[in-house]
């Protein structure tokens, strides 16, 4: 069998977080009852003009910056037309041929190497409205219903070039992408609610070939969990059938996340087919260095910058780094908790191990971790001062999570406080030897591993309690 090369581009769109809709003043909060954020405009009644909402237009020029787009000087908005029941002008207003932003690049870290990833436009378009279909199959519905609130949402989408190589490579741009824009804070980016979203085209080709084979869309991916399998699956599925003799078709294809596979949805449409052409209600977008120049003021630190500093200013290892800024709420935890407990190294294993761990169990965004970063800083200092254990300091961090009390407060309630006195622990350590003479002796003969039981022993009786160190050095003084 020829050895084959997927290429990979992805098209993402981003709601952004304006107050308002892109051409009229309904409100864009996701949520509330179907169709009552709506009016004239987003519902395209005759006779209504859009009017462009100059927030969406910053919005798309600081992530066309964060992305290192060209931003456009003269740019202006296009009709798409389609014929589809989420749209009730039956053409949405995009841009074509003059996007706002492009020739950009992100770029992401594959096998401890930076590869470059192109973007090739950015551009501002209106959301359409959200179908709910009566029944578990598309096919199969008997009728659907339709919400117009999402109607006129600020979007804008990203297209990258056909950079990408693999579908680790295309997750890991995808997550990138978001940090950018949730560091940028144009959008909230949450893959389940839609307000982020992805098609992902791919095509295989023989490896050391030139050219590019036929490409098929994917739809319908709600995290990158399924973009990553999606593409899997349809890369193997190409595979097969150039294998078999066959040709691909160039068509749009759905992912069935509980069947994992895809499935055709529709051929797919030529750019012709939609009749493009300018927006005729409105005027042509000329935008003034100046306003480029202040937007650019505006932009925080990114996250490879950031990445970069926690490895300079903390010396953290460049995986913690990754992790800890892949996105700005984890990011500011960190820095939070450092400027109250300065040992960064523990802060971030804390942060990767148990934080993450808990918030992944319980669903739960950083943002609305019960423990703040003043919390998991208190709980650190105890074990710095030899309060608790570190041991016993993950059951306190536990009960901090669930109850949001302090770490203080619970050692204090539970009575966890670490035994350092030698007068205490002794007798408990002498018990311990004398009831277990088997070991003793064992370890007396050799057995390095019968001492690690006696220490066990100890902060069983102890229940975990004992400080480590002090125990270690009882037991060895009395074998
Ligand atoms: N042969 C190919 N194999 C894989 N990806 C490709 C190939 N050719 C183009 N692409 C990628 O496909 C995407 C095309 O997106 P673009 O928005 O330009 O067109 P479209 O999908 O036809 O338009 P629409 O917005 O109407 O869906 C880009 O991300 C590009 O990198
Ligand atoms: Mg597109
Ligand atoms: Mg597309």
């Amino acid at each position: 069998m020829a050895e084959y090369e997927a290429v990979i581009g992805l098209e993402v769109h981003a709601e952004l977080k304006t107050n308002s809709k892109i051409f009229c003043g309904c409100t864009t909060e996701f949520g509330g009852a179907p169709n009552t954020h709506v009016c004239p405009i987003c519902l395209g009644m005759p006779g209504v003009l859009p009017v462009l909402n100059r927030n969406v237009v910053e919005y798309a020029i600081k992530a066309g910056l964060a992305l290192n787009c060209e931003i456009a000087e003269f740019s202006k908005f296009d009709r798409k037309n389609y014929y589809y029941p989420d749209l009730p002008k039956n053409y949405q207003i995009s841009q074509y041929d003059l996007p706002i932003a492009k020739n950009g690049y992100l770029e992401i870290e594959v096998d401890g190497q930076t590869k470059r990833i192109g973007i090739t436009r950015l551009h501002m378009e209106e959301d359409a409205g959200k179908l709910i279909h009566q029944g578990d199959d598309i096919a199969e519905a008997e009728y659907s219903l339709v919400d117009y609130n999402r109607t006129g949402v600020p979007l804008i989408e990203i297209v990258s070039e056909p950079d990408l190589r693999s579908p680790v490579e295309a997750r890991l741009y995808m997550e990138k992408l978001k940090a950018i824009l949730q560091y940028c804070d144009v959008s909230d980016c949450k893959m389940q609610e839609g307000s982020l979203r992805c098609d992902a085209n791919v095509s295989v080709r023989p490896k050391g070939s030139t050219e590019f084979g036929t490409k098929t869309e994917i739809k319908n991916l709600n995290s990158f969990k399924a973009l990553q399998r999606a593409l899997e699956y349809e890369i193997k599925r190409q595979i097969e059938i150039l294998e078999d003799g066959g040709r691909i078709v160039q068509e749009t294809r759905s992912w069935d996340e509980s069947k994992g596979i895809t499935i055709t949805l529709r051929s797919k449409e030529e750019a012709h087919d939609y009749r493009y052409f300018p927006e005729p209600d409105l005027v042509p977008l000329v935008i003034d260095r100046e306003w480029v120049e202040r937007v650019r003021q505006t932009l925080p630190e990114l996250p490879d910058a950031r990445r970069r500093r926690l490895m300079e200013e903390y010396g953290l290892p460049a995986y913690d780094a990754m992790v800890i800024t892949g996105s700005k709420a984890l990011a500011d935890y960190f820095d939070q908790c450092v400027e109250k407990f300065s040992d960064a190294k523990t802060v971030s294993n804390w942060i990767m191990g148990e934080l993450l761990r808990l918030l992944n169990a319980h669903n739960l965004e950083v943002e609305d971790s019960p423990v703040k970063p003043e919390g998991l800083a208190e709980l650190l200092a105890l074990i710095n001062k030899g309060t608790i254990s570190g041991k016993i300091a993950k059951t306190v961090f536990e009960e901090m999570f669930e109850t949001g009390k302090g770490a203080e407060e619970i050692v204090k309630e539970k009575g966890l406080v670490q035994i350092t006195d030698e007068k205490v622990l002794a007798p408990i350590v002498d018990k311990v030897i004398e009831e277990n003479p088997k070991s003793v002796e064992d370890y007396r003969n050799g057995k390095d591993r019968a001492f690690g039981f006696l220490v066990g022993q100890v902060m069983k009786a102890t229940k975990g309690k004992a400080n480590p160190q002090l125990v270690n050095k009882l037991l060895r003084e009395r074998l």
